[in-house]
């Protein structure tokens, strides 16, 4: 049965599934790196495919901007389709000087403004965690593909403009955080939840601290990077 914001039915998508935030990324993605493609869902333009990935069965599905649009996809992806395996393709905003526009972040671990776990925990701070099985999957995928990976803390932010933005990211950034992006504390406390794997994969958009940003043409290949070692990450 097709769910609220999903348009298919149950067997329609992968027990694999690979989550940008962006719709058009996930037709991307179906089209380039996908065999034997259908379009399963249309609701809302959040498309959604499935395909074949070196063989194996694999799913993709937009997931919209912020901890609320992502937490819709990944509950009813957990609850209604029985996805197992979830990995987030994403772009995010660097805040340490040694990392650098276009590197791949495996995102360890999230620390959040979101109030969506304090509804759960009260003033208990839950600590959103990337599975461990997927994240050396992919650590060892990345740097078998000669990747300038880096692994740790990201900033799992509820706005993407905030008054006095440096004031924070300087904080964050003394803390080790190596990013800032804005779906995956969410995304890592529902699979903790639901005991299903989730991993964020994200590419360096843009420096918050220099201000360097990608074209449009190198975040084609950068993002190329990130979406093989989420795909070779989940079939692994
Ligand atoms: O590129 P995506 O996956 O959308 O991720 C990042 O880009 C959006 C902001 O521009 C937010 O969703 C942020 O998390
Ligand atoms: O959330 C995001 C994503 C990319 N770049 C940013 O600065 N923030």
């Amino acid at each position: 049965m097709p769910t609220t914001h999903i348009g298919a039915n149950k067997g329609d998508i992968a027990d694999k599934i690979l989550l940008p935030g962006d719709p058009l990324r996930a037709k991307y993605i179906a089209e380039n790196f996908l065999e034997d493609v259908v379009c399963y869902n249309e609701v809302r333009g959040m498309y959604g495919f499935t395909g074949t990935y070196k063989g194996e069965r694999i799913s993709v599905q937009g997931t919209g901007m912020g901890a609320p649009s992502i937490s819709i996809y990944a509950n009813e992806l957990i609850q209604e389709y029985d996805v197992q395996k979830l990995i987030r393709v994403g772009s995010c905003g660097a805040l340490q000087e040694d990392v650098q526009v276009r590197d791949v972040i495996l995102a360890q671990s999230a620390t959040t403004d979101s109030q969506m776990n304090r509804t759960v925990f009260g003033t208990i701070d839950f600590a959103p965690t990337a599975d461990f099985n997927l994240l050396k999957n992919a650590y060892d995928v990345g740097k078998e593909q000669g990747l300038n990976l880096r692994v740790g803390n990201v900033f799992t932010s509820d706005a993407f403009y905030r008054e006095n933005a440096m004031e924070l990211f300087n904080k964050l950034a003394e803390y080790n955080v190596l990013a800032v992006e804005m779906e995956t504390s969410a995304l890592y406390s529902i699979a903790a939840k639901y005991n299903r794997e989730a991993l964020t994969v994200l590419t360096v958009s843009d420096h918050i601290i220099t201000g360097e940003e990608t074209t449009s043409q190198e975040r084609q290949t950068t993002f190329n990077d990130m979406i093989e070692v989420a795909l070779d990450a989940a079939i692994k």
